[in-house]
């Protein structure tokens, strides 16, 4: 892997521009045991760069201070050419500051020019040593830059959704496979992608990184992408890849509609459903406390499984920050309607209207088995839990971290009630 040493750049232009050390965060690693995914991000003067993702936690390092470099150079208001000469990325003698001044030779090895919408000014180039697969976050300008068929292996379509189309793909270098979101570009799915990298919690989807393309993937140029809704009419235009932490295709959805396939007897699902609701409580408590809401986080279309068997907050609709007015506007009517909190249809509403969603979920999970459940002190307790969290005043409900309190002395509750079982059984 030719990656050239970021880590070591990173640190010179920290010297060079007196920004103080470069320091790296850790995030929890993802994936089984046997094929783990590190993250770690560099923090430079305050500031937290994009995450670096990697087999072993070198290769994550030299990934986020990559990405940094890379970041970087955007704030600098580099042009795109420069940007893609690689110039940065591949000669330890340059720093970033010098190459805005810097005369970009234009005869550079072009070692792809993409014709349509290109403009001759915007010709890639690629310095025959450059990495150019791996170039990262352009948002401000139109990027003619296969980067997903560059850095990595389609395989098939996980789904669609409203907005776009989720592939599986491999990455070419790291050999991994993530989930790849393409959506076409807007102001709001790039603020809801901003938002979504800077959390890092096992229950919810990692989003690792995210770039701009001017054209939608599609294998065929008929396939899926054309018939999701919302990309039917053209593949041209601005598009917003996203690479997540991949996951199982069972979501939540379906594990509901296969349990209530089954005999209402099925003894384990009242104890799993306590455990999935338990992941996402944990999952929307971190969220709020990041100063988030996620009005879509606890639909059952939008938990999925990790590969690493944790339950996961995937898409969040567009998340909204308490204070954001005018998101919230924007916004509003987001919600699956069915799920949706009263208060919602109205302007004023806080993070409380993700729990009347949490509340009903989780009735959901446990419906079929309370039908025929015998401990009705047990299910009445239970039901406390749901109906306080169905409350239509939102100052009624309980805040996420009292209610994985509450989940919590359930869980144990419920341990306890099984082991006398098993005694008495015995
Ligand atoms: N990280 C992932 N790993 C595996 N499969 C995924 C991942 N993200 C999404 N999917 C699959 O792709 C489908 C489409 O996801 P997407 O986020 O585009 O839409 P959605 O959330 O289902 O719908 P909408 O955007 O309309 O709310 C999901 O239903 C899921 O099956």
């Amino acid at each position: 892997m030719e990656t050239g040493n970021y880590v070591a750049r990173l640190n010179e232009y920290a010297q060079k521009t007196r920004c103080g050390l470069v320091q790296y965060e850790e995030l929890d690693p993802v994936g089984p045991d046997h094929d783990r995914i590190f993250t770690q991000r560099a923090v430079l003067n305050g500031k937290v760069y994009p995450d670096g993702v990697g087999r072993n936690k070198k290769e994550a390092k030299q990934n986020a201070a990559k990405n940094a470099l890379e970041r970087l150079m955007k704030n600098l208001s580099l042009t795109h050419e420069t940007l893609h000469s690689g110039l940065l990325l591949c000669s330890p003698r340059v720093s970033p500051e010098s190459l805005q001044s810097m005369e970009i030779d234009k005869t550079t090895i072009g070692r792809r020019r993409k014709a349509s919408n290109s403009s001759k000014d915007q010709v890639l180039m690629c310095n025959s040593n450059v990495p150019f697969y791996r170039l990262n976050f352009c948002l401000n300008s139109s990027v003619n830059l296969d980067r997903f068929t560059s850095e990595y292996n389609p395989m098939e379509c996980l789904g669609s959704g409203t907005f776009g189309c989720v592939y599986k793909a491999r990455d070419k270098v790291l050999k991994r496979d993530f989930a790849v979101k393409i959506v076409r570009w807007e102001e709001k799915s790039l603020r809801e992608v901003k938002t979504l990298s800077d959390l890092s919690h096992p229950n919810i989807i990692r989003y690792y990184t995210f770039w701009m393309e001017d054209s939608g993937y599609s294998p065929s140029h008929t396939s899926e992408m054309r018939s999701s809704e919302g990309l039917g009419e053209s593949l041209k235009g601005s598009y917003l890849y996203i690479q997540m932490e991949l996951c199982d295709t069972e979501t939540l959805k379906k594990w509901i509609k296969q349990k209530n396939t089954r005999s209402p007897q099925d003894s384990n699902r009242q104890e799993e459903s306590l455990n999935i609701t338990q992941q996402i409580v944990t999952g929307v408590e971190y969220i709020h406390s990041m100063n988030e809401a996620c009005k879509k986080a606890s639909f059952p279309a939008n938990i999925l499984f990790g590969l690493d068997r944790k339950v996961k907050i995937g898409d969040f609709g567009l998340v909204t920050r308490d204070d954001d007015d005018d998101l919230r506007e924007r916004t509003l009517f987001t919600g699956t309607p069915s799920y949706m909190a009263p208060e919602q249809i109205k302007r004023n509403y806080d993070r409380k209207v993700d729990i009347f969603p949490l509340g009903l979920m989780y009735f959901e999970l446990l419906w079929k088995l309370s039908t025929g459940h015998k401990n009705l002190l047990l299910l009445f307790l239970q039901e406390q839990i749901i109906k306080s969290m169905l409350c239509e005043q939102p100052e009624d409900r309980p805040e996420a971290s009292t209610l994985r309190a509450e989940l919590e002395k359930w869980a144990q509750t419920m341990s306890t009630q099984k082991m006398l079982q098993a005694n008495a059984t015995n």
